[in-house]
């Protein structure tokens, strides 16, 4: 099935289609659809247990799917060996989850370095720095996750997952564990990099109001796409500022 309308062909960086993905007798995923054009902010809002991490791992292909199709940047990831799907991972996609993910014993500057070393391209150098000075790490770069609060470690994950220029962000609660000013610095970085760089983002989360900071807003409900919420869930920032 091509997603895609006629004449008017948007481009799709990503797309999932008709994916399903059983844990046993549970369908955390029950035929999903979606398309993800290039430079667009999606996130996809659902109550615990709906579905939204599992949509994530099937898209990165961090789980095998039951059935269905995920495409990221033309390569069909339901069919990769685990060894181009590794380079897939690395190459084109970023992540920022929840817990920061940091390798204790490397500096801030090993951490963001270290993606882009394993990658085939070289670490574009002005767009380090460029990030560093965004997220404020300048000064930070010497020192160990340790020494930095929640709210920089999430900031050192996500000039990690951005440093390769990746085709794809997937995000999953990225504020979850964070404070609400250091969660709106996230999610205004996020949103910066969207609306400077054409950044493609794809975060999943449970706060309307996180979800608010992106281009649209998709409802995942019990492994499904629903036109309308499920419920109204409390949001963690409810005095977030205008965009
Ligand atoms: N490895 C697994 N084995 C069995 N069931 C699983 C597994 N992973 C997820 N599930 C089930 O699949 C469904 C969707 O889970 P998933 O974690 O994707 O939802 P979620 O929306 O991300 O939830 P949360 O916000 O709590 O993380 C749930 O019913 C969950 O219990």
């Amino acid at each position: 099935m091509d997603l895609r309308p006629g004449p008017a062909r948007v481009e799709h960086v990503a797309e999932t289609t008709g994916l399903v993905k059983a844990h046993g007798a549970v369908e955390a995923l029950r035929g999903v659809s979606i398309g993800f054009a290039r430079g667009e902010f999606t996130a996809i809002l659902g109550p615990p247990g709906s579905g939204k991490s599992t949509l994530l791992h099937c898209m990165a292909g961090l789980e095998p799917v039951t059935s269905g199709r995920v495409v990221i940047a033309g390569t069909d990831v339901t069919r990769l060996s685990a060894g181009r799907l590794a380079k897939l991972r690395r190459d084109r996609l970023g992540f920022v989850f929840r817990e920061f993910n940091l390798l204790p014993l490397l500096t801030v500057e090993e951490n963001i370095r270290l993606t882009g070393r394993l990658a085939s391209r070289r670490i574009d150098e002005e767009w380090f720095a460029t990030l560093v000075d965004a997220l404020g790490l300048r000064e930070r770069l010497g020192q160990r996750p340790a020494d930095l609060s929640d709210g920089r470690r999430q900031r050192v994950a996500m000039a990690r997952a951005l440093v390769n220029r990746p085709e794809v962000v997937l995000a999953d609660e990225p504020t979850g564990d964070l404070d609400a000013v250091s969660g709106r610095e996230v999610l205004s970085f996020l949103r910066g990099a969207v609306d400077a760089y054409g950044q493609t983002v794809v975060m999943v989360t449970q706060d309307p109001t996180v979800a608010s900071y992106a281009d649209r807003i998709l409802h995942l409900n019990d492994g499904r796409l629903v036109d309308e919420p499920a419920g109204a869930p409390m949001s963690l920032f409810p005095e977030r500022l205008s965009a």
